[in-house]
């Protein structure tokens, strides 16, 4: 996705003091590793800014998780690359064919998966092999990668023996304690699986053995586990997971750590790594981790403007803007809508303005922390506010399909004040034939940005409509 670095450029700006304090929070948990921070900041600053990136990428992996309830719908084929091609390849239409433990199986269709998804159909034949296969797959978030994983890794441990038997790595805290989720929901009926989290603040009795066969965390804390303080014997490992490789590798250290623990494994211990996106550098560090692989590919869902309605509001400042929206909102009934301002400043007005008038808002904004984030999406999720207000800076990357309505305050340009197409496709397109039909509006406030629009318009060769909002029965008809 584009960069909208200017945007970023303004927030820094307006509240870099802010900035430093909250990512040093967010990011930093101990005293020490505090101290060593500040220390390298007043070092590095592009290390600094590198930093702030990086956990930016697993905030957004988490939010990510958090905005969606349900898999995301594919009709692109799998692409398959078997270590073997001339192994027959199995795919399977329904968890039966698997073969499962009828407590996973139980496990499975109480968590509401009627069948296998896309990736599922052909990765879990694969990891459920025997002799185990190792596999590195990648798909968009969304569609079942962790799920499929948490099923291999309940399906190989043996619950009678009371040690580590599955490893999995995650970028950070917050996506750990997610996969963790995942794994407690579909062994809900296989208690005798047990689960521990290496995450940093979980201290361990110095001289223990951990007895639970499932062990998730962080890369740094799972390598102290198992070589400083060997809680875990890692030559007893049957199954290592790489989870958000794409995620990982955007944070220093964790590519290192990984291979780390990678390399205390036993040669047949089956390593399967995950992550969403592909660029070579995900690719390079992923044959690192993962030998003689087979390779999973699905391609994501190409965004499309055809099921959108779109319109622009002619206005003068940004009073007018609220005011034109003020106008919409008093026509038509929004179920949910998404505001996308260019500053945090102007969303925080916003959202004050809304808030006003006496609508739920929600704001997510910059300089919240990532559990506070979280917390504003999941309550727009669960429908508790009915508009989201945000920046794109803060939410770059997430997906929203179930919002019908999305509202370009301002419109999206990049560093240099071209219009960030890109974004603006990826804010309001629907994917394929599984897209609902969705309304954008967009405002236009000044020649330049009547200026972006036109060439926003020529650039996907779509008509947007001009919305006279002072006309209620005008905008009536946008509804319909
Ligand atoms: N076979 C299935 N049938 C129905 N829902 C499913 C199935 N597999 C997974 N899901 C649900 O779809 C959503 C996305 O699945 P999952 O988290 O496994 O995807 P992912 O590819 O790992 O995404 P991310 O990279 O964001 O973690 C979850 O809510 C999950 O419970």
């Amino acid at each position: 996705m584009a960069t909208d670095s200017w945007a970023e450029a303004v927030d820094k700006q307006e509240a870099a003091l802010d900035s430093v304090r909250l990512n040093l929070r967010n990011t930093v948990h101990s005293l020490l590793s505090f101290s060593w921070m500040l220390g390298w900041i007043l070092f590095s600053k592009r290390h600094f800014l590198y930093l702030v990136v990086s956990e930016d990428v697993g905030a957004q992996s988490l939010l990510n998780k958090l905005i969606r309830n349900n898999l995301v719908n594919t009709t692109n084929q799998v692409e398959v690359l078997q270590k073997d091609p001339n192994s027959p390849l199995y795919s399977v239409k329904s968890f039966e064919e698997l073969r499962l433990k009828p407590q996973l199986l139980q496990g499975v269709y109480g968590m509401g998966f009627n069948r296998p998804s896309k990736i599922q159909e052909t990765a879990l034949p694969m990891m459920l092999a025997e002799p185990p296969q190792n596999l590195i797959a990648q798909s968009q978030s969304g569609t079942g990668k962790t799920a499929a994983f948490v099923l291999a890794m309940l399906s190989h441990v043996d619950p009678n023996n009371k040690y580590p038997q599955c490893l999995c790595v995650s970028p950070t805290y917050e996506l750990a304690l997610q996969t963790g989720k995942v794994i407690e929901q579909m062994g809900k009926y296989y208690p005798e699986v047990k689960l521990v989290y290496a995450i940093r603040g979980n201290k361990l009795q110095r001289g223990m053995k951990l007895q639970e066969q499932i062990v998730i965390g962080t890369p740094g804390t799972m390598l102290d586990w198992c070589s400083k303080f060997k809680f875990i014997d890692p030559k007893k490992i049957k199954v290592f997971v790489l989870d958000e490789a794409d995620v990982m590798i955007a944070t220093q250290g964790h590519q290192d750590q990984s291979i780390r623990i990678q390399r205390m494994l036993p040669k047949n211990c089956q390593m399967l790594l995950f992550s969403a996106t592909f660029e070579e550098s995900v690719w390079n560090f992923a044959q690192r981790i993962v030998p003689d692989p087979n390779i999973i590919k699905l391609k994501r869902e190409e965004e499309t403007l055809d099921t959108i309605k779109q319109y622009y509001v002619l206005c003068n400042s940004k009073e007018e803007k609220f005011q034109a929206l003020s106008n919409i909102y008093g026509a038509i009934t929004i179920a949910q809508a998404m505001i996308f301002c260019h500053t945090r400043k102007t969303a925080g007005w916003l959202a004050g303005e809304l808030s006003r008038e006496g609508h739920q808002v929600a704001l997510l904004s910059g300089e919240m922390q990532v559990e506070q984030r979280a917390a504003v999406i999941e309550r727009f999720r669960d429908g508790k506010e009915k508009v989201l207000v945000t920046t794109n800076v803060c939410a770059r990357g997430i997906d929203v399909e179930q919002v019908s309505v999305v509202i370009n305050f301002d419109l999206p340009i990049d560093k240099d004040g071209n219009p960030d197409n890109e974004t603006y496709l990826h804010r309001i397109g629907r994917t394929g034939r599984f897209g609902k039909r969705g309304l954008a509006i967009n405002m236009v406030d000044s020649k330049m940005s009547m200026n972006i629009l036109y060439r926003i318009q020529e650039h996907f060769n779509k008509k947007i409509e001009k919305l006279d909002t002072d006309d209620l029965d005008e905008i009536e008809k946008i509804a319909s």
